[in-house]
């Protein structure tokens, strides 16, 4: 007989941490959680909620932005606390759970002098009995060490006498305080703790009721923590043994859903299922038929040896025209051998070739529509992306119907999509509505990728180039032409090329910069920290905006003058160039925000925490010792902590890891902090069932399986640009920013490729435009008009309770300057 785990309900008051709780949960304890929002209609009415109550042992209300006091924040967890005595179960509450039932039985919830995100601080507890001789949840457990997330806290009474007590107070006799942070206890001397005593633990009196206002799953608090975790579903188990009126049923149908969201693929196969009528031959087959034996397509791939180090400008100028749309993505900093260790410089570069007759993907946020424009049939196609799920199990399933399994080994790249998408985006994919006062003034894509079938990446390790094609493996005598006449294209380009490449005159005039007032951003880190105060957000990546205006000579746009130069000023791992359909972006990002390989494996790279390099910060030691402060490292902490939450959602509970945290790098004009936070997709199914399954349910599973594209999908807007928790935060944000897009600026660049492998980097120290923007205006003497361009600029950097608005702006204009000076 199979005996299924005790089954665990989350609430979800639209945190960015729940996922790690419930891996907490899920790898601590025996047991299988499940989720609901804090505003799910399906449990509007009282004998809703009850029937889905009835297959749990015990509920975790959890954490999230806001206040317990208002409803709409707290949602179903305030009817929990309410349950009448025949329905009650156990529950655990989690930060703002914790408020919230602490402010059900009679605790005053307070702002917090000081607000405590990402602050790990000591715990006191009451150890393994309490005054009266009760088991507490803090049995076996030693030295509590916790991150914080908090900007409220609560008063059970206490505060008045100013002691810490162990029983209940008069104004709240129900409570019984477990657990005390202490500003007596604070690691270093930290000017944001500035409260005397915080509750973080209590139990009910009578009720199964228990919680914490400390993060028992952030990367950043200890072992110990698990312990109170299991000590806590012991009790839960025992009241269920002893006290439950109304027993555990497996009976009826569940809300509740698992936290892994379900694949895109299936999602896709989901729709097809309901509408079969979509497996019309022509649209259906052209987008996902897949190719027989016969006209099986691999990867041709050809190696080309160079002695020197190789110029991409050089080698992409031998062989592309320059004024055609363009897709390289550069690791400009792989000869800058005096600047940072290895593993801060790019190793390969990868250019997409003919990339202005590849068929183009277009999707705008709203439209329910992906165009492709076919450059070569000079056609375009719509299609819905209702019809698919989305547009992302489209593009899934696109590339999943193109997969490629010959090729050359060695390069990280086979061809495949690769483009942009933008901030908003990202926004769709939360459900943040656009708040532009006068609604979207323009249809441009918010995804845009480009299928690229030729193409050519330099591995600047090993000085070689590999010169690519998809084509049916029978192909091999046109392909050998068009790889004969261009390796002699490159081979004459790498000789005459300079290493580094000279920058050339940037052929445009300045017109107009508009950057941001000093006064103006001053004003709106104080705006951050407002809605940090009250509980609506952790932390605040504020952005800007700068627009330049230029005149360029006609029809000649200086974007390539420009990156050009930026490489060479701002080398960065991930530098790219692109000119696709109506957008050209320029940029020298040094982050990475997400990799894949084509077993699944994942890599996320948060980057929180700037330092400019100056005489006096000259060396990494310099700046570690700047960045090793409880504001640089928090913010960090809070973003690998968000991007755990975001892989788990795919990866699964114990799949995701924390290999590198905090480390500073070094970078030409700046230092950064950064983590490493790994995940693994978990495989279509067990290897050790294969002997078991069938070939059909082999393929089926293989049909539903997760690639990185759902880890990408899962994981925009990119948690570095957002704050904590993502959507509130990025609600606010549009407030803040005054609903002005941010574009291809937080958005992320890259590729997936034929073979099952991905790389974006977020899209910052980047500069982009528009071709709608241009236009024609009276040049100098008024006589002749001249074409002019707009581009624009984002920077910004993350706010925390321990901001300063002068300090924030003044790492804002660093971050700006980059790119800027380009102009100056
Ligand atoms: C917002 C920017 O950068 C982001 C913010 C950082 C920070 O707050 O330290 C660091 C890297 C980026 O994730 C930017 O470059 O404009
Ligand atoms: N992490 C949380 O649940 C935070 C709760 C609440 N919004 C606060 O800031 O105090």
């Amino acid at each position: 007989m199979r005996i299924s785990k005790p089954l665990i309900l989350f609430i979800d008051a639209y945190d960015s941490f729940s996922n790690n709780i419930i891996c907490l949960l899920e790898t601590t304890l025996n047991v299988s959680v499940r989720t609901i929002k804090i505003d799910n209609p399906a449990l509007a009415t009282d004998e809703a909620l009850q029937n889905e109550l009835r297959h749990y042992a015990a509920v975790v209300c959890g954490p999230g932005p806001g206040h317990p006091g208002k409803k709409e924040d707290i949602g179903i967890m305030r009817r929990i606390w309410r349950l009448k005595e025949e329905q009650l179960l156990p529950v655990l509450g989690i930060c703002l759970g914790f408020q919230s039932l602490c402010l059900e039985f009679g605790g005053q919830v307070k702002r917090l002098k000081g607000p405590q995100h990402g602050i790990i601080r000591r715990i006191r507890h009451v150890g393994e009995y309490g005054k009266g001789g009760q088991q507490t949840i803090f049995g076996g457990v030693g030295e509590i060490t916790a991150t914080l997330y908090q900007s409220l806290c609560v008063d059970v009474g206490q505060d008045k006498t100013k002691m810490r007590r162990w029983e209940p107070e008069i104004p709240c006799p129900d409570l019984v305080p477990l657990a005390w942070a202490e500003s007596r206890d604070s690691f270093q001397d930290d000017s944001g703790i500035k409260d005397d005593m915080v509750l973080v633990a209590v139990r009910h009196a009578t009720k199964p009721f228990w919680a914490l206002q400390y993060h028992p799953e952030s990367i950043c608090t200890n072992k110990e923590s698990k312990q109170v975790v299991r000590n806590w579903f012991k009790q839960a188990q025992l009241w269920n043994r002893i006290q439950r009126q109304t027993p555990i049923s497996q009976k009826g149908t569940i809300q509740g859903q698992y936290a892994t969201r379900e694949s895109l693929l299936s999602q896709f196969e989901q729709k097809l299922t309901q509408d079969p009528g979509i497996r019309s031959p022509a649209a259906y087959l052209n987008n996902f038929g897949r190719a027989d034996k016969c006209t099986e397509v691999i990867c041709h791939s050809r190696t080309i040896q160079f002695a020197a180090d190789i110029s991409i400008p050089d080698l992409v100028e031998a062989i592309q025209d320059m004024r055609q749309d363009q897709i390289i993505l550069e690791s400009s900093n792989a000869y800058e051998k005096a600047v940072g260790t290895v593993d801060v410089r790019g190793r390969y570069s990868i250019i997409g070739l003919d990339v202005a007759e590849s068929t183009r993907f277009e999707y705008t946020r709203g439209t329910h529509k992906i165009t492709q424009i076919h450059p070569r049939k000079g056609t375009i196609s719509t299609d819905d992306t209702r019809s698919f799920g989305g547009i992302w199990p489209f593009i899934a399933q696109y590339l999943d119907a193109r997969k490629v399994v010959d090729g050359n080994p060695d390069s990280p790249f086979w061809g495949g999509f690769m483009g942009y998408t933008t901030y908003e985006l990202g926004l769709e994919g939360i459900d943040v509505k656009l708040q532009s006062r006068k609604g979207r003034q323009h249809c441009r894509p918010d995804l845009c990728f480009a299928w690229v079938e030729r193409s050519l990446v330099v591995d600047h390790g090993k000085n070689v180039v590999y010169l690519q094609q998809l084509a049916p493996r029978a192909n091999n005598d046109f392909v050998k032409t068009w790889m004969d006449s261009l390796t002699i294209d490159l081979q004459a380009a790498v000789e005459h090329s300079s290493c580094p490449p000279p920058t050339t005159r940037i052929p445009h005039s300045v017109i107009s910069i508009m950057t941001p007032q000093p006064s103006v951003y001053e004003s709106k880190v104080l705006a951050c920290q407002s809605s940090i105060r009250s509980g609506d957000s952790y932390e605040l990546c504020l952005t800007s905006q700068t627009h330049i205006n230029l005149s360029k000579p006609a029809s000649t746009s200086p974007s390539w003058a420009l990156y050009k130069t930026l490489r060479t000023r701002q080398p960065a791992p991930f530098s790219s160039y692109l000119r696709l359909g109506s957008a050209t972006l320029v940029s020298c990002s040094p982050e990475r925000f997400l990799s894949w390989t084509a077993t699944g494996s994942c890599e996320l790279r948060p980057m929180k925490g700037t330092v400019r390099k100056s005489s006096a910060v000259s060396t990494l030691a310099a700046a570690k010792l700047l960045l090793d402060i409880p504001k640089e490292k928090a913010e960090n902490l809070m973003i690998v902590d968000l991007v755990r939450h975001d892989l788990h959602g795919v990866c699964g509970s114990g799949n995701v890891s924390v290999p590198r945290l905090m480390v500073v790098e070094e970078y030409k004009s700046v230092f950064q902090m950064i983590s490493v936070v790994n995940g693994q997709i978990p495989p279509p199914y067990p290897v050790e069932m294969e002997k078991y399954l069938s070939a059909e349910e082999i393929d089926e599973a293989e049909q539903k399986r997760y690639t990185g594209i759902d880890v990408l999908a899962a994981s925009l807007p990119p948690g570095s640009m957002t704050g904590a928790p993502k959507k509130r935060s990025c609600e606010i944000l549009q407030d803040i920013e005054g609903g002005e897009e941010r574009g291809l600026y937080s958005g992320v660049v890259g590729y997936m490729d034929v073979r099952g492998r991905g790389d974006w980097s977020v899209t910052i120290r980047c500069m982009f435009k528009f071709d709608d923007e241009d236009e024609v205006g009276p040049g100098e003497d008024r006589k002749v008009s001249e074409e002019r361009e707009t581009w624009h600029v984002g920077a910004g950097g993350a706010v925390t309770a321990l901001s300063t608005p002068v300090g924030e702006r003044e790492e804002m204009e660093t971050k700006l300057a980059g790119t800027l000076d380009l102009f100056r």
